[in-house]
């Protein structure tokens, strides 16, 4: 681990190393701002002509994280508490800022860690309404199904917190995986042209606040190592037929798109992810980079880990 060095905020179950990672070149996010958000339907039908598939960029030129933050906590319990709170300060600083907040997850273990946004003091104190919720990936399988990630979210969190049922954006669950990612990315596309979603210098959406899990083999969104979809340089959601973790049918956001964010958080708990936190963290020399040492966002990345994922650092 060189190149980390602590700096230890007074917090009694927190740690927080700031890493100063390799490249320079990635600038703190300048963060832009636009007003006159116009409500729009959530189902997004419009289907759209899909752009070449091109990847222009091998994985290993994209951007390493210039600089993360890694907060490191006692317990999964406590991690979902710093979770809470920092959502919830971002909430209220982009609703301030430009009277909306782009929130996305990913599926998996994420969901039961933002339990605590559910409960007072937050559930209460957040102006839920200005919140519009996105998935970084999702499985093409009915919102009904176990294995939907609308679901995870619904009966975890969306079913629990006043977000109104309009700006929470699933998938077309009626489309194909290549039909659903475009129809999302159409969705999407309609969200920034009316001011919903930022968009970044580069010209892709700039959401406020993504937060990402990991999967063992370092995977993010559906974003799997070695899979060509991490060199996409070109489209906003675009769809596997092959993943390696099931169900096999998905769509995803692209890098992209994940590195144009505001901010990101990863979320990861448990002993069974310490090597690969450790692969991500640490000092590898390896010229192939998992994908989730391929998230460096425009604005500011953090890591929420708990003893265990942070156990081999
Ligand atoms: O739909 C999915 O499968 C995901 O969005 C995926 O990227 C997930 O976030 C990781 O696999 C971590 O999942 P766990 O936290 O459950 O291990």
């Amino acid at each position: 681990m060189a190149a980390v060095s602590t700096s230890v905020r007074s917090l009694p179950s927190v740690r927080h190393l700031r890493l100063s990672r390799l490249s320079p070149t990635v600038a703190p996010g300048r963060l832009s701002y636009s007003t006159g958000i116009r409500a729009i339907s959530p189902i997004c039908s419009v289907r759209s002509r899909r752009s070449d598939y091109r990847a222009r960029f091998s994985a290993s030129a994209m951007a390493e994280s210039s600089k993360a933050k890694v907060e490191v906590h006692d317990s999964e319990e406590v991690l979902a508490a710093s979770l809470a709170k920092y959502t919830a300060d971002l909430s209220s600083k982009f609703v301030g800022e430009r009277g909306a907040f782009t929130f996305v997850v990913s599926g998996g273990s994420l969901i039961k860690s933002l339990r605590k946004l559910t409960e007072p003091p937050y559930v209460d104190s957040i102006d839920w309404s200005k919140w519009h919720v996105f998935w970084v990936d999702e499985r093409v399988v009915p919102k009904d199904h176990d294995d939907s990630n609308y679901k995870l979210a619904y009966d975890g969190f969306l079913s629990k917190v006043p977000i109104l049922p309009g700006n929470v954006y699933s998938i077309n669950d009626a489309l194909s995986a290549e039909g659903a990612a475009d129809d999302y990315e159409t969705c999407l596309k309609h969200l920034v042209k009316s001011g919903v979603i930022n968009i970044s210098e580069a010209r892709f959406p700039k959401f406020d606040l993504m937060l990402l899990g990991m999967g063992p083999d370092g995977h993010v969104a559906s974003l799997f190592p070695g899979h060509v979809l991490i060199n996409e340089k070109v489209k906003w959601v675009t769809f596997i037929k092959d993943s390696p973790k099931p169900p096999p049918e998905r769509i995803t956001f692209t890098f992209p798109v994940i590195n144009s964010s505001a901010y990101i958080a990863l979320v990861v708990a448990g002993a069974g992810k310490a090597h690969v936190v450790q692969t991500a963290l640490g000092d590898s020399q390896s010229s192939e980079k998992l994908p989730v040492q391929l998230v460096s966002p425009e604005g500011e990345l953090t890591w929420f880990l708990d003893k265990g994922a942070a156990s081999m650092l």
